[in-house]
C-alpha cells in the first residue's frame, strides 16, 4: 500500500492505510471492538470506517490533530453521540462482543458500564458525598445507608482522594480544586461498578502536579478497568498507555502497542506527527 506524504495535509492529499489497524487481539482478548465505524454531523464525515479492538485492563490512548475525530470517536463507546441531534452513527461497536447500538440496549445502563470522564472536572453542585452516592442510589446498586458509605468511601479511596476530604464529605464538591475534582468525577464514575472509563483529556484544565496523580491513578485503575483517553500530550500518551490509536482527518491512520507507536511506527503520517511535523 502507498502513502504520500505532504503538508499541508488535506483529505486529498493522503492515502490511508486500506485497512485500519486493529486486528483482533487474541492474546489479551477484547473488551470493545469497533468494526466499520462512521459517525456524521449533518453532512459532515468526522469518523470514517473505523475498525479497532480495545484490550480489557489496559490504557489505550488515541492521539492526533485537532479535529481528528478522538472525541467523536470515544463517545461512540457510551453512546454519548446519541445526544447530538445531527450525530448519526453507523457500523458495529460491541462491548463483551453485544452490539451497543442494539434496540435493547438500555442506554442508562451501558453508560454505567462504560463510564466518562470529561476534559473539564463537572462535578455536581451537590456534596463531595452526594457526587458519588448519585449514581449507586439512581441504578439501585445500595439497598441501605451503611452500604452507600462504604461504596462511596471505597469510591474516594480508589480515586486517590479519600485521605484529603474524609473530614468534610458534606462540603460543596465544586470546593475542592481542580485535581480533586477530577478525581471526585472519578470516583463518581467508580462508584457505579464501571467496566470501561473513558477519559476525554482528563488532565487538559490540570496543573503538573494535578496531572502527574492523575496519570498515577490511571496506572492503578488499569488493574480493575478498562481505560481509554483521548490525549493531546504524546508524553502522557506514552507515560500512561499500553496501546495508541493514531487518528488523522476522521480516519484510524495506525494502532499498536505504545512503544511501537512512539519509536517505530509504520505510517509516515504517524511519525510526522509524533516527531512534531503537524499538530
Ligand atoms: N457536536 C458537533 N457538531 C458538529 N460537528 C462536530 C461536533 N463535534 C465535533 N464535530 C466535528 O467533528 C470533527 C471531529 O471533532 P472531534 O471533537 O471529535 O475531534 P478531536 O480529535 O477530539 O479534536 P480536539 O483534539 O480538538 O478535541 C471536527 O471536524 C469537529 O468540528
Amino acid at each position: 500500500m502507498t502513502m504520500t506524504y505532504q503538508q499541508p495535509h488535506t483529505e486529498a492529499s493522503v492515502s490511508y492505510p486500506e485497512t485500519t489497524a486493529g486486528s483482533p487481539l487474541v492474546a489479551g482478548g477484547v473488551k470493545v471492538a469497533a468494526r466499520d465505524a462512521n459517525v456524521h454531523y449533518a453532512d459532515k464525515h468526522a469518523i470514517k470506517d473505523v475498525t479497532l479492538d480495545i484490550a480489557p485492563h489496559e490504557v489505550t490512548a488515541f492521539i492526533g490533530p485537532s479535529g481528528c475525530g478522538k472525541s467523536t470517536f470515544l463517545r461512540c463507546l457510551n453512546r454519548m453521540n446519541d445526544t447530538i441531534d445531527i450525530c448519526r452513527v453507523t457500523g458495529d461497536i460491541r462491548l463483551d462482543g453485544e452490539d451497543i447500538y442494539d434496540r435493547k440496549v438500555d442506554v442508562v445502563q451501558l453508560r454505567a458500564r462504560v463510564g466518562m470522564v470529561f476534559q473539564k472536572p463537572n462535578p455536581f453542585p451537590k456534596s463531595i458525598y452526594e457526587n458519588v452516592a448519585y449514581g449507586p442510589r439512581i441504578h439501585g446498586l445500595v439497598s441501605h445507608k451503611d452500604e452507600l458509605d462504604a461504596v462511596v468511601h471505597g469510591s474516594l479511596e480508589r480515586a486517590g482522594l479519600l485521605n484529603e476530604v474524609q473530614d468534610r464529605l458534606e462540603s460543596p464538591g465544586t470546593g475542592l480544586s481542580g485535581g480533586q475534582q477530577q478525581r471526585l468525577c472519578i470516583a463518581r464514575a467508580i462508584a457505579v461498578s464501571p467496566e470501561v472509563i473513558l477519559m476525554d483529556e482528563p488532565c487538559s484544565a490540570l496543573d503538573p502536579i494535578a496531572t502527574a496523580k492523575i496519570e498515577e491513578l490511571i496506572d492503578e485503575l488499569r488493574q480493575n478497568y478498562t481505560i481509554v483517553i483521548v490525549t493531546h500530550s504524546m508524553q502522557q500518551a506514552a507515560r500512561v498507555s499500553q496501546r495508541t490509536a493514531f487518528f488523522h482527518l476522521g480516519n484510524l491512520v495506525e494502532m499498536g502497542d505504545t512503544e511501537t507507536i512512539f519509536t517505530n511506527p509504520e505510517h509516515k503520517l504517524t511519525q510526522g506527527y509524533i516527531t512534531g511535523r503537524f499538530g
